[in-house]
Formats: structure tokens, C-alpha cells, sequence
């Protein structure tokens, strides 16, 4: 018996799935429907064996883990239903929050920080530390189950964002409720294929957006000036066109680097586009290939999620890891987002995630306020102020 027949006491039987994998954003709405059959949980690493097996039919979902070596969690269903944005317009109840509070402190956070910028200091050889995302997190615990669907659907509202609600299989250990779900409203495409073409658009290079004009004018501004975020944001671009030139016969990134925009985050971003080689290779498989990149992992990779594992107090698991589709009928058409601005639900639980690049020159000061800033979107949805994730202006750091 794998581990999810063990939590779920399904066996190997397919179970029905109507709200286990959901997609809301600028290109519409896509969940799935009919009966789900699990994946064999493993390691990307091993994914095109474990895919050759579940045949050339039907759509997979899911999510892959942050780390490399942790096991995905994967379904197949027979089709993805496809709606226009408006399908999710409702009204959502409120949520009443209980507590919150910061895993690990924001001080604490900033210590990290500092300690990855002096190994990066140290290092100056061909193995050195280029950049490292640390990350933290947010504990908030509701009086009552948390309502998932009212929380994607009220994050689904925002069309600077793609909306997504996957399940993640029970951790018991943790708690003891049902019900897990990834539920986030990411900027972030990891990478896109349709028939031969495809897409990724890399964010790397962050600032707050601050609700005077002015003041954001000026956020942005600095944003596009920032020789540290440039630097920050060409490792992303430079790591994911290398690792997928071998796929294409075409590269390249035709717009150069921009601003976007969340409400409230701006970053820098990068839209590159190619043709494969082989317009059938999988999406699925594509994004596993291109997973983690420098923009929640770092460079050298494996130096910075080692790092990462040493440092970070609480386990990513699916936080900094991509959701998507690929309909395997199709070619392996899909999409596959990066996993970020979301929280982990379970019950009256919520674990919110928020990571920064950290690269020569960064400020630990400055990182630990954005993070903050970065649990803004999904602190709104849960009822609590957007700015309740910042670190406190008289945090000793
Ligand atoms: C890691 C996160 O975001 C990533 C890190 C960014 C940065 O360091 O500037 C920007 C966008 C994302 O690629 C997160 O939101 O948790």
C-alpha cells in the first residue's frame, strides 16, 4: 500500500475528484471532472517512467514538491473542464480568524538571511553561492474548518493572478484533519506548451506596492533601477533558457525584462518563448525538468537547496513547487504554475508561505519586509489585514 491509499483508504481505486484540482486566471477557469487515478507517488527525477505507464489518454494534475527528491502527488483524470472567468463570480463568507503567528520570526528570518549572505561572501570560487530563496512562514488558525472553496474563489477574483486549489495528500502528523489543500494565487508561470510552442514567464526582482500613487510610482521606479534585483532576475532567465535549450529549435526572450504588477507586489519579469524539438514532450515533464528554478531555489541549485534544507525551520513540501495540467491526449498540453503566495490548509489551519531571493548586497532588513509583503494577497482573503505579515517596526534584528 503507497501512502496515499494508506491516508485516504482507497486502495488503488480511482475516487472522484470534483474540486481537487482547480485553475482560475487570465486565460479562464479549469477544473477537473470524473473519476481520478492516482499517479505512483516518487521523485521527479523517475516521473517519465512512472508516466510512460498511465498511457497515452486522459489529463494529469497535480502538484510537484519543492524539493527534488520529496514525492509528487499526481492524478489522471479523463478531462478538464474549461469555463470563462465569470463562472466564479460569487459571494464568499467570511472567515473568522483565531490567531496568528510568524514560524520562524521575522528576526530570526533576517539571522538566516545574513547567514547565507556571509557564505556567499566566503565563497568566491566556481562553487560559489550565487543566490539563495529563504523563505518563511505564517500560522493563522480559524475558528472553524477554513472554507476552501470560498478562499479560491475569493483569491479567483483578482486577474492579475492565476488562482489555484489542489489537494495535497493528509499529513496526520501535523494534524489530525482531512482535507489538505494548496491553495494560492501565484504571478508566476513555470511553463506553458501548446502543439509545439511554448512559454515560461520568470519573476525574479520584487517591491511592494503601496496604495499612494506616488509612493508606488516611486516602488516601481526603484525597482526597474535596482542593479541588485537585475542581477537577481537574470540568474532565473539565464538557468531556464539553458536548461531548456536542448528541447527547442527555437529560443529566446523577444521582450527583454518589464515590469508586472500584482496588487500587491511589482516584479521583474521575463516572458521567453520557444519551439520544441519534439512538440509531444510532455508539459508535465518539461516543467519537472525545469523545476525548482533560481527564483524560489537559487544557483548553484543543489548548493542552494541544501542551504535551503539547513535553514528554513519548516518544511516547504509543496510550497515553491509548480501546480498544473497536461493533457496527455493532446500532446502533453498544459500549463504548470510556480507555487508561491499560497497557503497549506488543513481545518481550521492555514500555513502561509512567502520567500525573497537573497544575492550579494541584499539587506536582511529589507528581505524579511518583503516576505511580508508577499502574504499580502492570501492574508486579505483570509479576513486579516495585508500588511499583518509585516515584521514589526520595533523588531530587534
Ligand atoms: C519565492 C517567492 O517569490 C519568488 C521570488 C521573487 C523575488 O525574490 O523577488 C519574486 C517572485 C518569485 O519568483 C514567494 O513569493 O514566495
Amino acid at each position: 500500500m503507497n501512502s496515499i491509499s494508506t491516508l485516504y483508504d482507497i486502495g488503488e481505486q480511482p475516487r472522484a475528484l470534483s474540486t481537487v484540482f482547480a485553475l482560475s486566471g487570465p486565460r479562464g477557469y479549469i477544473r477537473t471532472d470524473g473519476r481520478a487515478e492516482p499517479v505512483p507517488r516518487g521523485r521527479l527525477d523517475d516521473l517519465p517512467e512512472r508516466l510512460a505507464r498511465m498511457g497515452s489518454e486522459g489529463v494529469i494534475v497535480g502538484a510537484l514538491p519543492f524539493f527534488r527528491k520529496a514525492q509528487d502527488y499526481l492524478w489522471k483524470v479523463p478531462t478538464v473542464s474549461r469555463y470563462p472567468g465569470e463562472a466564479l463570480l460569487s459571494d464568499p463568507p467570511a472567515i473568522t480568524l483565531k490567531e496568528m503567528r510568524a514560524e520562524p520570526s521575522p528576526a530570526l528570518y533576517a539571522a538566516s538571511v545574513g547567514h547565507a549572505l556571509n557564505i556567499m561572501d566566503r565563497r568566491q570560487n566556481d562553487d560559489a553561492l550565487e543566490k539563495v530563496v529563504l523563505a518563511r512562514t505564517l500560522v493563522v488558525e480559524a475558528d472553524d474548518t477554513i472554507p476552501q472553496d470560498a478562499v479560491f474563489r475569493r483569491i479567483a477574483q483578482d486577474d492579475s493572478i492565476t488562482a489555484f486549489h489542489v489537494m495535497l495528500p493528509d499529513d496526520l502528523r501535523r494534524h489530525p484533519f482531512t482535507g489538505r489543500a494548496l491553495i494560492g494565487a501565484t504571478p508566476e508561470l513555470l511553463l506553458e506548451k501548446t502543439g509545439g510552442r511554448i512559454e515560461s514567464h520568470p519573476l525574479a526582482g520584487s517591491a511592494r506596492r503601496m496604495a499612494d500613487p506616488d509612493l508606488d510610482r516611486q516602488a516601481r521606479d526603484g525597482l526597474a533601477q535596482s542593479a541588485k534585483d537585475q542581477r537577481e532576475h537574470a540568474i532565473v532567465v539565464e538557468y531556464i533558457l539553458d536548461t531548456l535549450a536542448p528541447y527547442c529549435s527555437t529560443l529566446g526572450c523577444p521582450q527583454g525584462t518589464a515590469l508586472t504588477s500584482t496588487r500587491s507586489m511589482w516584479h521583474l519579469g521575463t516572458l521567453i518563448t520557444g519551439e520544441l524539438r519534439d512538440p509531444d514532450t510532455p508539459s508535465v515533464l518539461l516543467a519537472a525538468a525545469l523545476h525548482p528554478t533560481p527564483a524560489v531555489c537559487g544557483l548553484p541549485c543543489e548548493r542552494a537547496a541544501n542551504l535551503i534544507g539547513q535553514l528554513e525551520p519548516v518544511e516547504r513540501d509543496f510550497y515553491a513547487g509548480a501546480v498544473g495540467w497536461s493533457d496527455l491526449g493532446q500532446g502533453g498540453d498544459g500549463a504548470w504554475y510556480v507555487a508561491i503566495r499560497c497557503a497549506d490548509i488543513c481545518g481550521p489551519f492555514a500555513r502561509l508561505y512567502a520567500g525573497a531571493g537573497i544575492v550579494p548586497g541584499s539587506d536582511p532588513r529589507a528581505e524579511a519586509a518583503e516576505t511580508g509583503a508577499k502574504f499580502g494577497a492570501m492574508l486579505q482573503v483570509l479576513g486579516l489585514s495585508s500588511d499583518a505579515g509585516m515584521p514589526p517596526e520595533t523588531t530587534e534584528f
